[in-house]
């Protein structure tokens, strides 16, 4: 799919206020015009996005079961509402209450169901970018209708902690989470086992991609380090300004795989998505230049195509995820596998592996086995998880609280009223 230079150029038609959706015009509606009144309508990703088919946009065969299944488990009003009219779709763009998404048949604007919007309980049930969802396309309008989303094979999301319905959830089903870490003094194992353990809870594969490798003056041992760090993940030391091990990276990203990048301001995450995409696909921030307001353009939420097939997911919200510890169950077990497997040998069940007697993890730093930073590490994101947690109990109290005063009040009101 080579539509990248399409995409520039719709880009650049922003100020024209329209959409070109399945190559019809279509100008913006009083919903969209509302959304673009407060933070900018999303930028046309692509007009004609259409996929010949949609294995191009990671559709396979356990898709398909999970299609059949969720319809199977469709209430009959909804069957009989939408009756044989739900083909499957990826959003694309999510804005609001508004998406883009891709079908077999192209690119539609569409909104939930009042029915789907009534199952949406948490924040965390929305749909997202990289979600599949059941839409039914209403031809005449150009428009359709989620009827809902399938089932999640990973998530990121803002707030991971604790209670993970609540979270806001930023990129689904991507199949790998590449962290990104550059070669110089930011390299930082510690970060990179957090960004690890994000991984693995999230549900997608991780590996890491060290990047400046032009900068570096021993690539070889950052990768042999980052390979003790995350071990079993696939190491990549590449540079997006010589293309060197850009390759190998590619060789991973087959056709219909979504990808993430984790990794912290500065280590070179635009710079790699637009090598691997081959195109100035990144241009966040550029200014808008047509309408002479020197207006930043509006931050993306996009599944964008990749050189080789693979699609990846660049929203906003992805920034942030870095930033927050994570759930503190699989994914730090995951990540600390080695330390995990020595803790089965020390004499207390509850091992903190501080100071006790018969702890086999501090034998084995004693040993020279286990590095003592790495136990450092562990501990750290462990008390960070147990902080997120404390202060996430605190803010629910804080909201109930909140909640029950309100409903004093009104209570309060309505009954001096009487
Ligand atoms: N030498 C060298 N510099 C690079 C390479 N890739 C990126 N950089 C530089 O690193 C700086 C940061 O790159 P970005 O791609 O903006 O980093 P980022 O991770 O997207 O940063 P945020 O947008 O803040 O999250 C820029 O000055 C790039 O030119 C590389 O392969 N080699
Ligand atoms: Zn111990």
């Amino acid at each position: 799919m080579n539509q990248g230079k399409k995409q520039q150029n719709l880009k650049q038609d922003q100020s024209q206020e329209i959409n070109i959706i399945n190559n019809e015009t279509i100008p913006y509606t009083e919903a969209e015009e509302s959304d673009q009144a407060d933070g900018g309508f999303p930028q046309v990703q692509d007009g004609g996005c259409a996929v010949k088919e949609l294995s191009e946009l990671g559709w396979n065969d356990a898709w398909s079961d999970t299609w059949t299944q969720w319809l199977d488990g469709l209430n009959e009003a909804v069957t009989r509402r939408f009756a044989g009219e739900l083909v499957p779709a990826r959003v694309s763009l999510a804005h609001k209450h508004l998406y883009r998404v891709i079908s077999a048949d192209g690119e539609w604007l569409a909104e939930l169901s009042g029915q789907a919007r009534a199952g949406m309980l948490t924040l965390s049930d929305w749909p997202c970018v990289g979600d599949w969802v059941a839409i039914a396309p209403r031809q005449a309008e150009g428009r359709a209708t989620i009827a809902g989303v399938l089932p999640r094979r990973s998530l990121f999301a803002r707030k991971v902690a604790g209670n993970r319905r609540d979270a806001q959830v930023v990129a689904a089903n991507a199949d790998v989470a590449l962290l990104v870490t550059a070669m110089t003094s930011d390299f930082e194992p510690r970060r990179l086992e957090r960004y690890a353990a994000l991984a693995w809870d999230s549900g997608a594969m991780p590996a890491v991609v060290l990047t400046k490798a032009d900068a570096a003056e021993d690539p070889a041992a950052f990768a042999a380090e980052a390979m003790r760090t995350v071990p079993g993940a696939d190491v990549f030391a590449v540079s997006a300004h010589t293309g060197a091990g850009l390759d190998r990276l590619q060789a991973l990203l087959a056709p219909g795989t979504t990808v993430v990048l984790v990794g912290s301001s500065g280590v070179g995450k635009s710079t790699l998505a637009n090598a691997l995409a081959d195109e100035e696909h990144m241009a966040t921030q550029t200014v808008r230049e047509s309408d002479g307001k020197g207006r930043h353009t509006t931050t993306h939420r996009e599944l964008l195509p990749l050189s080789g097939g693979a699609w990846l997911i660049d929203t906003p919200g992805m920034r942030e995820v870095g930033m927050i510890a994570v759930d503190g169950g699989s994914g730090l077990a995951h990540t600390f596998e080695d330390i995990e497997a020595l803790a089965s040998d020390c004499r207390f069940s509850n091992c903190s592996h501080r100071h006790e007697p018969g702890c086999a993890v501090q034998q084995a730093i004693a040993l020279g086995e286990l590095e003592a930073e790495r136990l450092k590490g562990y501990h750290k994101l462990q008390r960070e998880i147990a902080y997120m947690r404390r202060s996430e109990e605190a803010q629910l109290k804080r909201q109930q609280a909140n909640s029950v005063k309100k409903l004093t009040k009104t209570f309060n009101t309505s009954s001096k009223r009487r």
